[in-house]
């Protein structure tokens, strides 16, 4: 469930003019290109120390560039919103409106039908899979787009126990009902995001499994023979911790588990390797920092070395060798087709492809390099700006273990949101206590960051 408190009316300008007495002077000042400027400089009047750093970083960020690829309000603007949410709902990528056009009364409205073979509506899945894929390090062919990642991690889950029994001949193919003479536990990591433990909870009673959960760091050391698969949030949703995939994986394996990771939280954010660190399954939305839009199709990869055996609980008409065959006896088609279930969703797909433009001559690395700094200024303008002891971070501090978001643990959290939504800075709220500042680099430059700092000093010093 999301926690983003509304106020009417949102016009964050209006409210950052009653502010108080720190708000800036030019708070109602039109948003022109000379706001820059000005912006800064009221800033550096203000006490904001770190407000002229903020404008040199992004004179020389590499990424500064792609912001424009983006509907975002103008860094400097102080009337503007400051967008740090794209950890749930990435911003609209500039191309994709003219495209849902074009889609809708061309594709539709004039080839109708025909649209499946002469525009491509058929194999997009597979398709733009491999353009997800290309950002979450897999080859092309193991990853298929489509369906929520609620559904796929239920794929993923009861094929990776079946992979993982069939691969021992520990189980008769095809029967799940009851522990077979080994794998007969699912292990989740214990901070889960909620729908990846109800539906592992209930592929484990599919599949006549116990499911346990244990705290990320330690299902490297919790897998034990009887583990049939873990399944771990690459990226903890809500402390933005970023776990152990290379060694998890590796620990699972070497007990003979599989490794089903969900990478929603990571996903364009970070390089995750899939293919380099020998990982099984993974799962992941592209709604975050993929910008697929609201409710955009998720993803599913499998391995290609598990794809002939793999067994999905969801085999729909979608996934068979000959769909218009219409046949009686299932029969699945071969590679990441496999994981497909029924009609896809083409509006959201063709928008989520249009998005991905938004990553042309774009490199995962680079996005990472500056995912980091971003959030290590932001640390440095919270330390400056917040008062002592009004904060705690829960993200670990070492860059190998955190995400591209910071959660910051402060009383009235609820509260807190609302007020930093008044002065015009967009972030989530998780109960009871948590404040999730996300990063998106393609669109997040370092006046925001400064810029929301400044805001939560200025709430949190009222308070
Ligand atoms: C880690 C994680 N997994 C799964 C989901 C849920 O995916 P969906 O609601 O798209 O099925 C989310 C966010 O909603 C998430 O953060
Ligand atoms: N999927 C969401 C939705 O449909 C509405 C509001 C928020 C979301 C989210 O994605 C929440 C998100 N997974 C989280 O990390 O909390």
């Amino acid at each position: 469930m999301s926690e983003h408190p509304r106020t009417e009316p949102a016009t964050p300008g209006a409210t950052l003019a009653t502010a108080g007495a720190a708000a800036p002077a030019t708070a109602t000042a039109p948003a022109t290109a000379p706001a820059t400027a000005t912006a800064t400089a009221t800033a550096t009047a203000t006490g904001r120390a770190h407000a002229a750093e903020a404008a040199r970083r992004d004179r020389e960020d590499p990424l500064a560039g792609t912001r424009e690829r983006f509907v975002v309000d103008a860094a400097d603007d102080p009337n503007g919103t400051v967008y740090l949410d794209g950890n749930s709902l990435g911003a609209l990528p500039r191309g994709v409106p003219a495209r849902m056009a074009d889609v809708i009364e061309r594709e539709w409205g004039r080839d109708r039908i025909n649209s499946w073979s002469d525009n491509h509506w058929w194999t997009a899945p597979e398709r733009i899979g491999d353009r997800v894929g290309a950002l979450v390090g897999a080859a092309p062919g193991q990853v298929v787009v489509g369906d929520s990642t609620s559904v796929n991690v239920l794929k993923a889950v009861v094929a990776g126990v079946r992979l993982a029994r069939g691969a021992e001949g520990a189980e008769p193919a095809g029967a799940d009902a009851g522990p077979a003479g080994g794998r007969d536990e699912i292990l989740v990591d214990v901070s889960t995001f909620p729908t990846d433990g109800y539906i592992a909870e209930s592929a484990a009673r599919l599949t006549g499994c116990a499911l346990r959960a244990v705290p990320a760091e330690a299902i490297a050391t919790e897998a034990t023979p009887r583990t049939a698969l873990a399944l771990v949030n690459h990226v903890d949703y809500r402390t933005g911790r970023l776990h152990d995939l290379p060694g998890t994986t590796a620990a699972l394996h070497a007990v003979g588990a599989v490794a089903v990771w969900d990478l929603c939280h990571s996903a364009g954010a970070l390089p995750v390797d899939l293919d380099a660190h020998g990982v099984d399954l993974a799962v992941g939305c592209t709604y975050k920092y993929l910008n697929g839009g609201p409710g955009a199709p998720a993803y599913l990869y499998v391995a290609a070395r598990h794809q002939p055996r793999f067994d999905s609980p969801l085999p729909g008409w979608n996934s068979h060798a000959d769909p218009f065959a219409m046949a009686g006896a299932y029969a699945p088609a071969d590679g990441a087709v496999r994981g497909r279930v029924g009609t896809p969703d083409i509006l959201s797909m063709l928008a989520l492809e249009s998005a991905l433009d938004a990553w042309q001559g774009v490199s995962v690395e680079s996005v990472r390099a500056k995912s980091l700094d971003l959030a290590d200024f932001f640390l440095t303008c919270v330390a400056a700006y917040v008062p002592a002891g009004a904060v705690e971070t829960l993200t670990p501090a070492a860059h190998a273990e955190r995400g591209s978001q910071v959660a910051l643990r402060c009383a009235d959290a609820g509260e807190v949101t609302e007020r930093l939504l008044a002065r015009g800075v967009v972030i989530d709220y998780r109960r009871p206590d948590v404040l999730r500042f996300g990063f998106t680099p393609l669109y997040t430059g370092y006046a925001d960051v400064e810029r929301a700092a400044w805001a939560l000093g200025e709430v949190l010093s009222a308070a």
